[in-house]
């Protein structure tokens, strides 16, 4: 598992190794100049790190001082290394290792009595790079982006800053880009928030001390992060402050329902399906499909009525108190039954929720909100979820979700839904109603809204997916490729939730919070299908859900235990 702490608590679990002199400075920036050693052979023609060209982009904080030392020590491995400074100061201790090791420096300010260089700006305003610094930039192997850290408010970088991130060569038209190396976090991203306000630097590798930042593992700044690389400088960081989690194969492992030796399909888990319409039966044939191949017990699929269904059940039901006979024949299967069936015969049709019972709920996807016989179907699902049984509900349900539902119910909008929910109960962001660009710009923010508003756990779908749980614990996946974007896969996805939900229902009815991890875990293997039914290719929605059973049977392969990669390690 990897797991974000906020700059906070990174901060505070500094301040007394600081206070009793521990070299956290050292450890940081010997760490990263290991891994730009590590890149460098890995990138360079040559293999090597004597010759490469190195640039720090060193900003006047502690970021800039771990970049400085950093550039100090390859440097002294004969590297041709090459500081831009851009505050108005820069880091004392950093600056004289720099210059002792023979960095070139370029930058504007002054250092004590001294200014150091002049290459910055041919502007008065001095937040124009010179053309040394452009040049440097243009033949750079590598940069290192030590600008801004955990100081930054992240509102965007200003001045200088933002005037050298934009010279880095960024490769577009087949040109040359250098490798990025983000120092701590890339320079002005939202460090506790994941928000990205202005020009971010992207970079290919983030090397975070102490723990990584939320904002690592948070859209959109997630997504300039690169490679998140934690280095553990001997911060002690408080067990429960995590901020936000990220599951990996084995925790996922340790969560999944295994059936014993002796377990029976009901007691491994029922789950009712109102999903797909018989004029969309796809979404049906999906969600069903994904939650038997993730390995639910039984799936109860309740079948579309219309209108003339429930006139000929009423008269029938007449008929049969009339005639004193209390057992309804079997209704035979509606033509949305039947498709289902056909993909998957082992499914149980019911004629409407609460004939039969079951363990958890996956309902709305495929739903049509104008379709008023399914809509009712939809509601009794909501109904029951409100009443204690663990559900998730998707696309067509979540107009009918409002406040007061516990943590069991798992709601799974994409940004777009989730920006119409929130719209509809009065959410506005700068005077007017959210929308998808809000929700887009503010994933966290969003989702954690919706969870306090609903009570529910929030599974916000995208490229990266968000999970916010009980007591705000969230959870970011990003295990898929970017083919899952396609029709129906967000139905794969209810199933496979829909599966966990019924499999542990009796766990996360005495935990709630359970919903969340579960969530994840089914984010985690929904993307992992996705990889493996089509290694690096498009991939249809069908075939995500025939990969399920064997990225469940590899992840339970390996060791069940769940590995925390906890930073310290
Ligand atoms: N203490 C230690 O031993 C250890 C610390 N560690 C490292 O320290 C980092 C935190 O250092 P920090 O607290 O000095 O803040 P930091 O991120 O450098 O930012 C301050 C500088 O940024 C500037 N700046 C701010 N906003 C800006 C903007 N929008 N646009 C442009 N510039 C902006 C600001 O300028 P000013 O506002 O002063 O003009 C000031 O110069 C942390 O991320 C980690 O890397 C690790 O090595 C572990 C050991
Ligand atoms: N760029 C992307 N990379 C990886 N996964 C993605 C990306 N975009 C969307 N997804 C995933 O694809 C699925 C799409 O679901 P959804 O939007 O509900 O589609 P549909 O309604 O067609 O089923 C979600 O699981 C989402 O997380
Ligand atoms: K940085």
């Amino acid at each position: 598992m990897l797991r974000a702490w906020s700059s906070a608590d990174v901060r505070a679990a500094e301040a007394p190794l600081l206070a009793a002199g521990e070299p956290l400075m050292d450890r940081a920036a010997f760490a990263l100049h290991v891994e730009v050693v590590r890149l460098l052979r890995a990138h360079r023609r040559e293999r090597r790190v004597h010759g490469a060209r190195v640039v720090v982009l060193a900003g006047g904080g502690a970021n800039g001082g771990d970049a400085l030392h950093a550039g100090a020590l390859l440097a002294r491995r004969g590297a041709a290394v090459t500081a831009v400074l851009a505050g108005e100061r820069a880091h004392a201790g950093g600056l004289a290792a720099a210059r002792a090791a023979g960095v070139r420096v370029l930058g504007d300010v002054a250092v004590g009595d001294a200014v150091v260089g002049d290459a910055v700006g041919p502007d008065d305003e001095g937040d124009e790079p010179g053309p040394l610094v452009c040049d440097a930039l243009a033949g750079a192997d590598l940069v290192l982006d030590g600008l801004v850290g955990i100081g930054s408010d992240g509102s965007g970088l200003r001045g200088l800053a933002r005037a050298l991130v934009a010279a880095v060569p960024t490769g577009t038209g087949g040109g040359h880009r250098p490798v990025v190396v983000a120092v701590d976090v890339p320079s002005g991203s939202g460090v506790d928030d994941g928000r990205v306000a202005g020009d971010v630097l992207r970079a290919d590798v983030t090397v975070t001390f102490g723990a990584p930042k939320p904002g690592l593992l948070l859209p959109p700044a997630s997504g300039l992060a690169g490679q998140v690389v934690p280095v553990d400088i001997g911060l002690t960081l408080p067990a429960g402050g995590v901020a936000v989690g990220r599951l990996e194969g084995a925790d996922v492992a340790a969560l999944w329902p295994v059936p014993g030796a002796t377990s029976q399909k009901y007691a491994r888990g029922v789950l009712g399906v109102v999903c797909g319409t018989t004029r969309y039966p796809g979404a049906g044939v999906l969600a069903t499909s994904a939650a038997v191949l993730a390995g639910v017990g039984m799936v109860r699929f309740v079948d579309e009525r219309d209108e003339r269904d429930e006139r000929d059940e009423r008269d029938e039901r007449d008929e049969r108190d009339e005639r004193e006979d209390p057992a309804a024949p079997p209704r035979p299967a509606g033509p949305l039954a039947t498709a289902v069936l056909a993909a998957r015969p082992e499914v149980v049709v019911a004629g409407a929720v609460g004939d039969g019972r079951v363990q958890a709920w996956a309902a709305g996807s495929g739903v049509d909100p104008a379709d008023p016989a399914r809509r009712r179907d939809v509601a009794a699902v909501v109904a029951a979820a409100r009443d204690g049984v663990p559900a998730v509900l998707d696309a067509g349900a979540l107009d009918l979700v409002t406040e007061g539902l516990g943590a069991h119910v798992v709601l799974t909008p994409h940004a777009g839904e989730l920006a119409r929910w929130l719209a509809d109960r009065g959410e506005r962001v700068g005077g007017v109603p959210v929308d998808r660009d809000a929700v887009e710009a503010e994933p966290w923010r969003w989702a954690r809204r919706a969870h306090d508003l609903s009570g529910a756990t929030v599974l916000l779908k995208g490229a990266t997916t968000l999970v916010v749980g009980a007591g705000g614990s969230t959870w970011s996946q990003a295990d898929g490729p970017a083919w899952l974007a396609t029709a129906g896969s967000g139905d794969v996805l209810a199933g496979v939730v829909g599966a966990l939900l019924a499999g542990r229902a009796e766990d996360v009815v005495a935990d709630p919070a359970l919903a969340a991890r579960l969530a994840a875990a089914a984010a985690l293997v929904h993307g992992r299908a996705a990889h493996h039914a089509t290694p690096g290719g498009p991939v249809s929605a069908l075939a995500v859900a025939h990969a399920l059973p064997a990225v469940v049977a590899d992840l339970l392969a390996q060791d069940g235990a769940p590995a925390v990669r906890d930073c310290p390690a």
